[in-house]
């Protein structure tokens, strides 16, 4: 297959307390529409966008968690796989805010603390109403090495921006992680035909050894979070399940 013919996929959650945004900024995002009425998400939803970034096709795999507690232990299951989360809280409530350690700390107890995080404070179309200042929800996102956002779902500000943040930090690391791998394959060679793991791109070492046949082994590399078949369907670029 083709490397033109792959997409990248990448497994988002968004996590956050009750009434942020969640689901509205993943209805702007993935359909632009945004509702003023406020229908609790009961579990998890799931949406996908596709986007295209420098030339890469991604595939983005929406998963809206519940904010309420009362779903606390299901939502859990789902942040499992994740690899990019959106970590939402409001500027017109203040337990939102100081619920963003704990809600780190819930994402990386389940995926480990490699994982691109965007802090995002939503509602700032409220400002008149705001109980988070700038500056201390900044040295937040400072003190917990996150890059933080300030949006409006409602007025359509900067919801783009934090995904395709995400989206290209998950490149950068799946590039170095494979860059990584070659580096080790390199260093490492591996005298056993026959030694593989599942799926992906084909490496060979070639020692030959004078019968043809060499003593050297094909090593498959893993083919990371890629996924076959990319779709020429304009429509299907945004779809809900
Ligand atoms: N003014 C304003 N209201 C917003 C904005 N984003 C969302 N809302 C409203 O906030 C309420 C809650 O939004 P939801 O998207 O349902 O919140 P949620 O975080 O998914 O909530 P849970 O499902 O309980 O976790 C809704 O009434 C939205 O219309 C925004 O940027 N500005």
């Amino acid at each position: 297959m083709l490397e033109e013919d792959l997409e990248i996929a990448v497994k988002v959650v968004i996590v956050g307390n009750g009434a942020v945004g969640k689901s509205s900024m993943i209805q702007r995002y993935c359909k632009g529409i945004f509702t003023k009425d406020y229908k609790k998400t009961i579990g998890v939803d799931f949406l996908e966008k596709q986007l295209n970034i420098n030339e890469d096709d991604v595939r983005l795999m929406l998963w809206d968690t519940a904010g309420q507690e009362e779903f606390d232990s299901l939502t859990k299951s789902y942040y499992r796989g994740a690899q990019a989360c959106v970590l939402v809280f409001s500027t017109t409530d203040r337990d939102s805010f100081e619920a963003v350690e704990k809600w780190k700390s819930k994402i990386e107890e389940e995926v480990g603390p490699n994982i691109p995080i965007a802090l995002v404070q939503n509602k700032i179309d409220l400002l008149d109403n705001a109980v988070v200042e700038q500056n201390e929800a900044e040295g937040l996102a400072k003190r917990l090495k996150l890059r933080f956002y300030r949006t409006s779902v409602k007025e359509d500000l900067n919801v783009e921006e934090v995904f395709k943040y995400l989206a290209l930090k998950h490149i950068e690391k799946m590039r170095k992680e494979n860059e990584q791998e070659s580096e080790t394959a390199t260093a490492q060679p591996i005298r056993q035909i026959g030694l593989f793991s599942t799926g992906g791109s084909v490496s060979k070492s070639n020692n030959n050894n004078g019968n043809g046949l060499g003593e050297g082994s094909i090593t498959l590399q893993p083919s990371k979070t890629r996924v076959a078949s990319k779709s020429k369907n304009p429509l299907s670029r945004c779809k809900f399940f």
